[in-house]
């Protein structure tokens, strides 16, 4: 039998919805990975501050050595939990705290749908994860990213939340426990916030936004609109500082929210 003892990460989540606080997650990109020292080199400070969670997965990682990239993490990581943010089943490891179990419900690829999963779940199950089941939507202005070239799938539209908000409520009834709207990444136009919103309106569940934020003005609407936890890739990879800014304005915002 599945063991689901540890809820550390879903707690996390669990928590970030119910107190309305901000939580960001900085996604790191295995096939970006430069090496351990300059991670240690840049990064050292991390595992002392406040962000909420490291996410490491990406689209074409084809790699044998996902697991090394994840001990190397770890060494700036500190208490900060490690989540794999999958783009197949071949990026699985046991020493991650936790997996974001996708289902790509914006598209039709049967395979994104369930096929990787039936894959996974046997070495999932064996490695002792803990299992995130998460719904996971792409959402743009109609731009091509890589993650839509690789799922051969199209985003649904900003202009469409109508859309967006049944199939997050589908995703809900099947039972999905954990909500990630994408814009794709480096996508030039985020979600919008009408989209989120209308997502956070209707589904009760920690609510996960990112693709293109890449200043504090969007981090800002995406708080606003409603998101619980904020990821952040390309913006950190081009500007390594500005991860030590945002985790302040973070700071500043949740304090807003106390005193407000
Ligand atoms: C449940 C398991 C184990 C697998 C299923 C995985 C699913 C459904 C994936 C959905 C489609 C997919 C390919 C998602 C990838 C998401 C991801 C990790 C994106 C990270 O960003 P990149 O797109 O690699 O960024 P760059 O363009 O910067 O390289
Ligand atoms: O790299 P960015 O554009 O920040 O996107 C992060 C993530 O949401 C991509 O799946
Ligand atoms: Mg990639």
């Amino acid at each position: 039998m599945p063991q689901q003892e540890t809820r550390k990460i879903s707690n996390l989540l669990q928590s970030l919805n119910q107190s309305k606080k901000k939580g960001l997650a900085w996604l790191i990109d295995p096939d970006k990975f430069p090496s351990a020292d300059y991670f240690i080199e840049n990064f050292d400070w991390v595992k002392d501050s406040d962000l909420d969670l490291i996410l490491v997965g990406g689209s074409d990682f084809e790699r044998s050595d996902f697991s090394e990239i994840i001990d190397s993490i770890k060494k700036i990581s500190g208490e900060i939990p490690v989540v794999i943010f999958p783009g197949s089943q071949l990026q699985l490891a046991e020493n991650a705290d936790a997996i974001l179990f996708l289902s790509l419900l914006s598209g039709r690829n049967p395979d994104l749908l369930i096929g990787q999963h039936v894959h996974a779940a046997p070495k999932i199950l064996k490695m002792g994860l803990e299992v995130l089941p998460t719904a996971y939507l792409l959402v743009n202005n109609g731009e091509i990213t890589r993650v839509h070239t690789v799922s051969q799938t199209l985003p649904i539209l900003n202009s469409n939340p109508t859309l967006v908000k049944n199939t997050a409520l589908a995703g809900y009834y099947l039972g999905l426990k954990y909500f990630f709207i994408d814009a794709g990444s480096g996508a030039t136009n985020p979600v919008s916030s009408q989209v989120i919103e209308s997502v956070k309106d209707l589904v009760p569940c920690p609510l996960i936004v990112g693709g293109g934020i890449d200043n504090l003005e969007k981090l800002k609407d995406a708080f606003e609109a409603g998101a619980d936890l904020v990821v952040l890739g390309n913006v950190i990879e081009k500007d390594p500082g500005f991860l030590s800014e945002v985790l302040d304005y973070k700071a500043w915002y949740n304090l807003s929210l106390n005193i407000n």
